[in-house]
Formats: structure tokens, C-alpha cells, sequence
């Protein structure tokens, strides 16, 4: 398959540093960008100073507000936030040839509908080829060309290998899997943890707190995971264990920096009423919970995060309830 040129659905910092990758391993670039004065930083200072200042981009890449011109392009990178995805494949549908590759890179489940991405694409657009690229990848270090591995899934073998070959670089290593299911719970899951271990770091609670409950949370996202079809080796890999450790150790992530801000007093609506970013784990723990209680599975974590979040509950009280579950087999 040719896979010379690279289109990319959203110019928010994942998608400008997935740019850079695109072009770094040789790769045309074009990017869809929703903001007119992004498009024109990207194609006049090659720059995108709102989303991921400080990265100077290479000319070759370019931008467009036309959404039609990028599915011109060989393969398509849907990086839009979880959920305004179904609106964007939605416009750009008209547009999607038969065959191309979509490669859905944004992390989340859809609130409205708890559909995981692959599944509100293959809604949006029948029939698409797709795919997911997932793992732990901060944008503004990527863009840097600091070494990063990801999981790209898709249920084609050789489309993987291919596409991965097609966007790896030195510094950037595809590693391709045919679980698509499992590669987007675990990106999608992480962020839910991330903001639980931040309220464990705003709230001093020390590093073997912050430890106990990562691995807690890997347990959720394994118990989750594996209910709606993922293989636990996914989850162990770069998509869900990798990207948990990240999200739960580094405040550089928003959702993790949400949680320290909870944790020192501040309310969700302070945070991200201070915010262009997205935050992705509060809808996320949302649809996780709503779709966990559906299905009996235990999530005491992620319906802490969710209680907090929502300001059903304060973080003194979902910490007290965490603490307070009976003793149970490690195991269970
Ligand atoms: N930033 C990162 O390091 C990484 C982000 N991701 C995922 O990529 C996805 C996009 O995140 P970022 O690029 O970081 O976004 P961002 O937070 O940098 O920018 C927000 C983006 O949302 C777009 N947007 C706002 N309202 C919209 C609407 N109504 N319809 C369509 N687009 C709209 C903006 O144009 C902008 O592109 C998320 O799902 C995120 O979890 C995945 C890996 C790494
Ligand atoms: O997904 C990410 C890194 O892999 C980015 O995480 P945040 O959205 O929490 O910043």
C-alpha cells in the first residue's frame, strides 16, 4: 500500500508532534487544523505558539482548514479531542476514499454513547479501514525528537507493520499489534488514573501511596480491559502499563496535573475553566464508570475519580472510602 503521504485531523500539540514524526520518517504532511490562525502559524512562521510553543517545524509540513484536503492524503491521523471525534470523522466522511487507513490517535470513551474511538469511527465512516496509535508519548517531547515507543494496532497484520514502518523514525519506534480494543482502553483508561494519582501527589499522601495505587489502577484497567475484549498482554504493554507509568509520574500531563490541583483544594471547574488543552480522563471516568456499573465490574478507584471529578464527593472522603474497603485476596 502506499503510504507516502500523511494527513492529520486536528492541530492541537498531539497532532503538530505527530507531524513531526510523519515528516521525520520521511513522510509528506499535510495537517487539518480547526483554528484559522493555526493553520496560517503552521504555513507562515511554521509554528503552532497556542498548542505546543517553542517547536519550530519543518516548511514541508503544511496545514489546510479545508478538512477534504487531508483525506487526499494515503493515511489519515484522526488527533481530535475523544469527544468531538465522531463530529470530525463525521465532516471529513464525504472525503474518505475507500481503503485508506485511519489511524486514531486521540485517547478517551465517547460519554454520550461509552463507545471506545474504533468504534465511533467505524459509526462515523462504514466501512473505514482503521487503526489506533496509542502509548506513552508526551507531544512536547516527541516534538523534541526525544526517544519514544508506542503500540499501533489494527486488526490487519500487514497494514501494521506497514504503517509502522511508514511513521517510525530513530527516536520514534512503532510497535504493531492486532488488538485495537485492548491498545485503546489502556490510552483511554490512563488518564482516568492519572488524575487519581495526582490527587495523591497534591495531597503529600508520599511515593509508596502513589506506588500502591498505580498498581491498583493497573488492576482496574486489566479487570476493565479484559471485560470488554482486550488482551491482558496488550495492557501489560506500552499502550496501558507504559502509558499508566507515565500519566501517574509526570505532572506534564494534564490529567495528572488536574489531580494535583483537586488535591490541593481547587475544584474541576477552576482547572479547566483555565484550560485550552484537553483534559480527557474526567468524561472518560464517566463513560468508564457507566459502563463498569453496567457490566458489575469493581472500579473503586476510577468511581473515586469520577466522584471527585464530578463534585459528588470531596478528596478526604474518596480517599477515607478507599481506604476503608474491606481486605480482599490481591489476586481478586
Ligand atoms: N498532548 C499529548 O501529549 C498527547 C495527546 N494525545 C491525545 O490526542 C488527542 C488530542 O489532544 P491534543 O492534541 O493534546 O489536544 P490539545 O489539548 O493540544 O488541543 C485541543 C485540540 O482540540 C481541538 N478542538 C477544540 N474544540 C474542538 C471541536 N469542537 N471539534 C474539534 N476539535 C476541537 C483544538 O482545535 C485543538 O486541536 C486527545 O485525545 C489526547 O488524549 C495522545 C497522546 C499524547
Ligand atoms: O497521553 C498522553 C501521554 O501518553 C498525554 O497525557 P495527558 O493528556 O494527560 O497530558
Amino acid at each position: 500500500m502506499q503510504l507516502q503521504s500523511i494527513g492529520i485531523a486536528g492541530g492541537g500539540a498531539w497532532g503538530t508532534a505527530l507531524a513531526t514524526v510523519a515528516r521525520r520518517a520521511g513522510r509528506d504532511v499535510l495537517i487539518w487544523a480547526q483554528e484559522p490562525e493555526t493553520v496560517a502559524a503552521i504555513n507562515e512562521t511554521h509554528g503552532n505558539p497556542v498548542y505546543l510553543p517553542g517547536v519550530a517545524l519543518d516548511p514541508a509540513i503544511e496545514a489546510t482548514s479545508e478538512l477534504g484536503e487531508v483525506a487526499t492524503c494515503d493515511t489519515l491521523l484522526i488527533v481530535s479531542p475523544a469527544q468531538h471525534l465522531r463530529d470530525v470523522l463525521g465532516a471529513l466522511q464525504p472525503y474518505v476514499q475507500n481503503g485508506r487507513p485511519l489511524v486514531i490517535c486521540s485517547k478517551g470513551i465517547e460519554q454520550a454513547t461509552g463507545k471506545l474511538m474504533s468504534q465511533v469511527a467505524a459509526d462515523a465512516v462504514p466501512g473505514a479501514t482503521i487503526a489506533a496509535l496509542s502509548g506513552p508519548s508526551f507531544a512536547a517531547e516527541v516534538a523534541r525528537e526525544l526517544p519514544a515507543a508506542v503500540t499501533l494496532a489494527t486488526g490487519q497484520e500487514e497494514l501494521g507493520r506497514q504503517l509502522s514502518h511508514a511513521l517510525s523514525s530513530a527516536a520514534f519506534r512503532c510497535y504493531w499489534s492486532s488488538d485495537v480494543v485492548g491498545a485503546e482502553i489502556g490510552g483511554a483508561v490512563k488518564n482516568v488514573y492519572a488524575i487519581a494519582a495526582g490527587i495523591v501527589v497534591g495531597k503529600d499522601l508520599g511515593r509508596s501511596a502513589q506506588a500502591g495505587l498505580i498498581t491498583r489502577s493497573f488492576a482496574e484497567m486489566a479487570r476493565f480491559g479484559v471485560a470488554l475484549g482486550a488482551a491482558l498482554e496488550t495492557l501489560i504493554g506500552l499502550s496501558g502499563l507504559g502509558d499508566l507509568v507515565l500519566t501517574c509520574g509526570s505532572e506534564q500531563s494534564r490529567n495528572m496535573s488536574l489531580g494535583v490541583a483537586l488535591g490541593r483544594g481547587a475544584t474541576t471547574n477552576e482547572v479547566l475553566s483555565e484550560r485550552l488543552s484537553v483534559t480527557e480522563g474526567v468524561a472518560t471516568a464517566n463513560a468508564m464508570v457507566e459502563i463498569a456499573r453496567g457490566r458489575g465490574i469493581e472500579l473503586p478507584i476510577a468511581e473515586a475519580v469520577h466522584a471527585i471529578v464530578t463534585g459528588a464527593t470531596s478528596v478526604d472522603a474518596a480517599i477515607g472510602a478507599l481506604l476503608s474497603r474491606p481486605l480482599r485476596s490481591e489476586a481478586g
